[in-house]
């Protein structure tokens, strides 16, 4: 292999995408050649961005004036839905590369659930089969040996890191969870949505897609896949706090007979046990944001619930970090045989 592996960022003027600028700068195994825009092509980083006044990094370009026979490996920080025929183009016509997809274009299995879901056909169902769903505590393996990779959604990262060893186990009812949920203000994107202004999103919480997020479709593909079970249903609630970055996810749980929170919680810490960024948090410590902000961890832990045979899960990560951009660099670190946490040993920002 070359020294360096050269990469190119699509949406790299999106916050998924200038934050896998931010953490692939520093990789010592990266070049960034290419970054694309739309609205923005034509500008340099330093244009868009103020964070990257410091340092000189590729122009912004199209799409169609990206030359693909120059990168090695392409992480995709698109809207959904303006992923697919990019992607399929690139996977086809440039068999040496790899894909790191950050949308939610290639996750749900099932082309039907994603009409769905999004309310969109998939134009690429050809290459659907090729990707592996890129929790990368999960699907290690696959991975590896993966040309394309789905990185989850934000949401579904907390959720399923902390469920899906307790939902495997058969310690918890698959069939009894209620998740409410909460995100800083990034994860809704950088283009400007009412709900998102300062004057708008500031000293409020408000619940979204309540009963419907298209979350609940990963969520339940990967649970169901874990307890074995098909056609299960969670509840989901998301809402939108005012923070710039993170995520916590709060999962009201049923237990089988017998089992005890303190049960659910050895689980995950023998789950995890040698997984860098997932950390088990001491007995009756409760996740925070500010655990994780600005890092590639997770934090979680399980405490009882008043009522009788239920616990409580929480988890925490950042949203453009573990949630998105340092995901799909880990999973890039594993596609190519690198130390999963190169480029990402830094620690979270505090205060
Ligand atoms: N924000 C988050 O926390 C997370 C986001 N994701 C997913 O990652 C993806 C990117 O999200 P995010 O970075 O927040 O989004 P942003 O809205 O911040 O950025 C979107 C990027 O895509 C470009 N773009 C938009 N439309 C087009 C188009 N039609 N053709 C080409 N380029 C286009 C934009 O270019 P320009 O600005 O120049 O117009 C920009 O670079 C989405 O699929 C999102 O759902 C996943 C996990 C977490
Ligand atoms: C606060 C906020 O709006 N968050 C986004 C989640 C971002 C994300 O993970 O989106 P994708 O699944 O599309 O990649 C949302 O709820 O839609």
């Amino acid at each position: 292999m070359a020294d360096k592996i050269r990469i190119g960022v699509l949406g790299a003027s999106g916050y998924t995408g200038a934050d896998l600028v931010r953490l692939a700068y520093t990789h010592p195994k990266i070049e960034i050649t290419t970054l694309t825009a739309n609205s923005h092509a034509g500008k340099p980083m330093k244009a868009v961005f103020k964070h990257f006044s410091h340092v000189t990094l590729p122009d912004l370009v199209t799409i169609d004036d990206a030359d693909w026979s120059s990168v090695d490996a392409v992480f995709c920080g698109l809207p959904h839905g303006t992923t697919q025929a990019i992607t399929k183009s690139i996977f086809q016509s440039h068999p040496h590369v790899k894909i790191l997809d950050m949308s939610a274009d290639f996750r749900l299995k099932d082309p039907a659930a994603y009409k769905e879901w999004y309310g969109l056909d998939h134009v690429a169902t050809d290459i659907q089969p090729e990707a592996v769903y890129g929790l990368t505590e999960l699907y290690r393996d696959d991975i590896a040996k993966a040309r394309l990779v789905a990185c989850p959604g934000c949401y579904p990262t907390a959720v399923l890191l902390s469920l899906v060893p307790l939902a495997k186990s058969g310690l918890i009812d698959a069939t009894d969870i209620v998740i409410d949920a909460k995100s800083g203000v990034s994860g809704a994107g950088r283009g400007l949505k009412e709900n998102t202004l300062f004057c708008e999103a500031g000293e409020g919480l408000s619940p979204y897609s309540v009963g419907k997020h298209r979350h609940s479709a990963e969520i339940e593909q990967e649970i169901g896949f874990a307890a074995g079970l098909d056609g299960l249903r969670v509840n989901f609630t998301p809402h939108l706090i005012p923070m710039s970055r993170g995520e916590l996810t709060t999962s009201y749980v049923r237990m089988n007979q017998g089992a005890s929170a303190a049960d659910l919680r050895q689980l995950l810490i023998d789950a995890y046990a040698s997984d860098p960024f997932v950390t088990v948090l001491d007995e009756g410590v409760l996740p925070q944001t500010q655990m994780v902000r600005g890092s590639n961890y997770v934090a979680m832990n399980v405490v009882p619930d008043r009522i009788p045979g239920r616990a409580i899960v929480i988890s925490t990560l950042d949203n453009l970090v573990k949630g998105s951009a340092g995901q799909a660099l880990q999973n890039f670190n594993i596609a190519y045989g690198l130390e999963e946490t190169m480029g990402l040993k830094q620690l979270p920002l505090f205060p």
